[in-house]
């Protein structure tokens, strides 16, 4: 007999996860567990897993608690293929929500938390709507890792994406974790492309990567000021098409602003398909704020999930 396990079901503009309350570290995840459990058919079904688990736990948790002794919480995300990502903006927030919900929490002040791209520190924030509760994250220090080896303009990779014509220069993005960012001219071309297969990227990415096509629509006047608008699709590295990428918007947003050029906004609003987030650049860091929703409690039967 193997004992039932509890899951919450959640999603930060349906990006959506299944998540493990680990706190003591006892749980045995590994890739087969996960690949079961965001199996859409025969088990909850999600984009990835977000485990909270202390971060004295686990070997990851280490690099954490060094660099903030106050990240005694860790967020172990994996991809519904079962491989280990360093990053995922959306699963923060949303792991956040559980960290709320679970009183580990007060939702006061900042969350430190220890990820495999080092810590991040979240905030509840207002929405819009002005009713909302959201999440802002500290998403670290950004950069274009491969600005030494363009090929064109703004690009340092070929893209090629089923459903488009011609492969389209691309930037690598680098977030905690990688990305690939292409800007297409019109929202026709966005919806033309064929992301069920991943976009090959040239030259290949050593560790892969995600990849944004995004198409830029300019300046809107907000409450908060002028903000550029951006919409996105992204094709996840480990996952699939998903109808939203925290970290993918947040590169998307820091390719758009590095073509635009000087006196380009430093606040964005990334339309995704399923929602809307909001990136601000601060010089060489980048805050992702956005909404996450709990939306089940569920006890799986891990003899019938196998
Ligand atoms: N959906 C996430 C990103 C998850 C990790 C990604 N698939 C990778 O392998 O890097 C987000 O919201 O950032």
């Amino acid at each position: 007999m193997t004992a039932p396990l509890a899951v919450t079901k959640g999603h930060g503009t349906q990006n959506d996860f299944v998540l493990l309350d680990d706190r003591d570290g006892v749980m045995d995840l590994d890739a087969d567990l996960v690949r079961a459990l965001t199996d859409r058919r025969a088990g909850i079904g999600a984009d990835g897993v977000l485990r909270l688990v202390g971060s004295g736990r686990l070997e990851a948790g280490a690099a954490a608690l060094a660099e903030d002794p106050a990240a005694t919480w860790f967020m172990d995300y994996r991809n519904a293929d079962g491989s280990v990502a360093e990053m995922c903006g959306n699963g923060v927030r949303v792991l956040a929500a559980f960290a709320e919900r679970l009183g580990v929490w007060d939702g006061t002040g900042e969350l430190i938390l220890g990820t495999r791209a080092g810590v991040r520190r979240v905030r509840r924030v207002t929405g819009p709507p002005a009713a909302a509760t959201w999440y802002a994250v500290d998403m670290g220090v950004w950069s274009l890792p491969r600005a030494d080896r363009a090929v064109a303009d703004g690009a340092d990779a070929e893209v090629t994406v089923p459903g488009l014509a011609v492969p389209r220069p691309g930037l690598s993005v680098d977030v905690g974790n990688p990305h690939t960012v292409l800007a297409l001219p019109g929202v026709d071309e966005l919806d033309a492309a064929d992301l069920t297969t991943a976009p090959r990227v040239l030259p290949v990415p050593p560790a892969g990567t995600n990849v944004e096509l995004v198409v830029p629509l300019g300046e809107r006047r907000t409450d908060d000021g002028v903000v550029g608008a951006v919409r996105m699709r992204v094709h996840e590295r480990g996952v699939g098409e998903t109808r939203s990428c925290g970290t993918g918007a947040c590169a998307a947003a820091l390719a758009v602003r590095t073509w635009a050029g000087a006196g380009a906004p430093d606040v964005w609003q990334v339309e995704v398909p399923g929602g809307v987030v909001r990136v601000t650049v601060s010089g060489d860091r980048v805050e992702l704020a956005g909404p996450a929703v709990l939306v089940a409690d569920a006890v799986v039967d891990l003899e019938a999930l196998r």
